[in-house]
């Protein structure tokens, strides 16, 4: 495949741009601070000065960004994507968003002449790094097509789901889930601490039971150990929350469990625990118990 752009080097980006220079793909990368670009070149990536000189240079290029209004501004902004993309030039974004988002990114591109997949993912740090992510595209389908020797790399699966939203949407359905589950996880480690279980045993009972899962299986042991290194970061996981409920809003879908998660996400922030890692919203439970 030719050089392909990456622009976002975060906790996903970096562990995906590594994985794909670890394959033999020829990769110029950008990101808004740019000493996180460093690692990169030293592992063989050139540097792009700007998203628009990355698009410029390479036929296609990858974003992995923290939320819409980074997304909007790597393609609006000044020496943007749009500068520089146009027929023949593809642009994916795997940044967690809203259709509407996806949507207005994929219109301004497509009226440049260019084509726009968007492919948000499922998987965390670990997964980004091992090539193991679920890929969730959809819009252009050739770009698609094209890509896919890059999502092979990246992730265990790709989906195509169609018209562009409808990967942003199946994406906030997911982490909508998912979000709901780690606050039920987080109150029955915390009552069953409380009530003088052991969490070990817990979470060895959660593992034999028809609920059990990765998530409870790789983050039990470290929340036991209020340990909150971030794989994802809370506050993504609260923007997610915030804009599946939004999706729940225009489609009239009562979300009272969504609705309690992100209100406990919310309050993770306001306790500045927004950087560490999502189930660090286990801390808003074990802080009311010892405040009653
Ligand atoms: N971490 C995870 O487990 C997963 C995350 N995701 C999603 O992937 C996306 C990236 O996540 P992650 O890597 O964890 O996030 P990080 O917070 O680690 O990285 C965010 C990236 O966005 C860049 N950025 C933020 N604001 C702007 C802006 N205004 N203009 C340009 N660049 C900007 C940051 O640049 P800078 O370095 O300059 O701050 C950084 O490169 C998010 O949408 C997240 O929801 C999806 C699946 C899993
Ligand atoms: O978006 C986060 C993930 O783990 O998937």
């Amino acid at each position: 495949m030719e050089e392909i752009g990456f622009l976002g080097l975060g906790i996903m980006g970096k562990a995906m741009s590594m994985n794909l220079l670890r394959h033999g793909f020829k990769l110029t990368v950008w990101n808004r601070t740019i000493s996180r670009c460093d690692e990169l070149v030293e592992h063989g990536a050139t540097i792009g000065e700007s998203p628009a000189a990355v698009i410029k240079k390479c036929k296609y290029t990858i974003a992995m960004l923290s939320d819409p209004a980074a997304a909007l501004s790597v393609v609006f902004g000044e020496d943007g994507v749009l500068e520089q993309i146009g027929s023949g030039k593809g642009y994916i974004d795997m940044s967690t968003v809203d259709a509407e988002t996806s949507l207005k990114i994929n219109e301004a591109i497509t009226s440049k002449g260019g084509s726009f997949l968007e492919a948000p993912v499922s998987g965390s740090k670990k997964p980004a790094e091992d090539g193991q992510l679920v890929i969730l595209s959809a819009g252009e389908k050739a770009l698609y097509e094209a890509v896919l020797p890059a999502f092979d790399v990246l992730g265990k699966k790709s989906f195509f789901l169609g018209q562009v939203g409808n990967g942003a949407k199946m994406k906030l359905v997911v982490n909508m889930i998912m979000g709901s589950m780690m606050n039920a996880f987080s109150e029955g480690l915390v009552l069953a601490d409380k009530s003088g279980l052991n969490s070990q045993t817990l979470l060895d009972v959660l593992d034999l039971g028809a609920i059990a899962n990765p998530m409870f299986k790789m983050k039990g042991p470290s929340m036991i150990g209020s340990s909150y290194s971030p794989a994802f970061p809370l506050k993504h996981q609260q923007k997610d929350m915030r804009l599946a409920l939004a999706l729940g809003d225009e489609n009239s879908v009562p979300m009272p469990l969504a609705a309690a998660a992100n209100e406990a996400f919310k309050k993770a922030r306001s306790m500045g625990l927004g950087d560490l890692d999502f189930s660090a919203v286990c801390e808003t439970i074990v802080s009311s118990g010892r405040s009653s």
